[in-house]
């Protein structure tokens, strides 16, 4: 991959995503300029301060003036606002990416705005973060042995997903491919439906007296649980509302399981609940214990 550089990187909506790529590139070499614009002068120019961006500009045209690749980095439902503005600046030589959570509701925007998604218009998602946003919060391994998922159409440009791919690939993530609706659907049970029961939990018991005396007693697996609930609410507005059926369908799933543990537990039936626990465990534990070990492999000194 040592023939991939940027020139120049446009970043729409400068926060943990845009700045964390942004900081990646830079410290890989791979990028020339990287030049920010977005609704805050303000955080823009910390991005300026803090060495995440070399420029920045309220002027979209000034900022998407010759880069090669514009990322999309606002939260989900500005994104149709976005395109928008970028259509009558877009060339066909500038590659247009995105980092949002939902990909269904981004290709229906796309189409509202150009009659069909440009072949130059990669979607993708980056399986990183965390519960801060701003570009203070960014740093520059966010993404590394993280997965990033591309959606590309049947019409998008083949040298336009190498290129987002190579970007990624930059920042030390692995890519891989997948169909709109299948993301949309993984993505609303792996992280859309977590955030929305921290959430709502957190909420119910801060709601049921008073939160400062609930969460005195709170232990370990309680903060672990609801760390998610400190995460952006614009952001996850914008997700709930973006990908509403898929979660729609997760809340419908998973309120079915949890009649059958309520209906367990008040019955009095333990091979039931000992059996449901069981088995989460093992999926559990299959699963990040596997992910660890192989991480172990790879270096064995962390
Ligand atoms: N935070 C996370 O863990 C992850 C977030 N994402 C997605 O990435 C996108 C960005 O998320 P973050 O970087 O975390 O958010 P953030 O809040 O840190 O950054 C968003 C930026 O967009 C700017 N912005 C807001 N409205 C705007 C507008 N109308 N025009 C231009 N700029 C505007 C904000 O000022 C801010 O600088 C979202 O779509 C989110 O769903 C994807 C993966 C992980
Ligand atoms: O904070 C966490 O653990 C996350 O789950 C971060 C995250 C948030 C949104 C995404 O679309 C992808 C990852």
């Amino acid at each position: 991959m040592s023939k991939f550089y940027i020139n120049k990187l446009a970043i729409v909506g400068l926060g943990l995503m845009g700045g964390s790529l942004a900081r990646a590139l830079k410290a890989q070499g791979s990028v020339g300029e990287v030049v920010a614009t977005g609704r805050r002068a303000a955080s823009l120019e910390k991005g300026l301060a803090l060495g995440v961006i070399d420029a920045w500009t309220l002027d979209m045209k000034e900022a998407v003036a010759n880069a090669d690749v514009v990322v999309i980095a606002t939260p989900t439902l500005i994104a149709e606002k976005v395109l928008a503005e970028l259509a009558p600046l877009m060339t066909p030589s500038m590659i247009v990416t995105d980092v949002a959570s939902v990909k269904g509701n981004m290709q229906r925007a796309a189409e509202r705005v150009f009659g069909e998604v440009p072949a130059n218009f990669v979607m993708g998602h980056p399986i990183a973060g965390s519960e801060q946003s701003g570009v203070e919060a960014a740093t520059v391994d966010l993404f590394l042995d993280h997965r990033v998922i591309l959606t590309p159409l049947s019409t998008t440009a083949e040298p336009a997903i190498a290129l987002i791919q190579a970007m990624w690939e930059a920042c030390g993530a692995e890519v891989v491919c997948m169909d709109v609706a299948e993301h949309d659907a993984v993505l609303a049970a792996t992280s859309h439906l977590p955030h929305v029961l921290a959430y709502t939990l957190v909420d119910a018991l801060a709601q049921n007296g008073s939160a400062a005396d609930i969460f005195r007693f709170a232990a370990g697996g309680f903060r672990d649980f609801t760390r998610i609930a400190s995460s952006d609410p614009t952001m996850w507005h914008d997700i709930a509302l973006a990908n509403k059926e898929a979660i729609l369908q997760g809340i419908d799933d998973f309120s079915a399981h949890l009649d059958k543990v309520r209906a367990a537990i008040a019955s009095g039936d333990g091979d039931t609940l000992y059996a449901t626990f069981d088995r989460a465990k093992r999926a559990r534990d299959e699963h990040f214990l596997g992910q660890y070990l192989s991480r172990q492999k790879k270096s064995p000194s962390s």
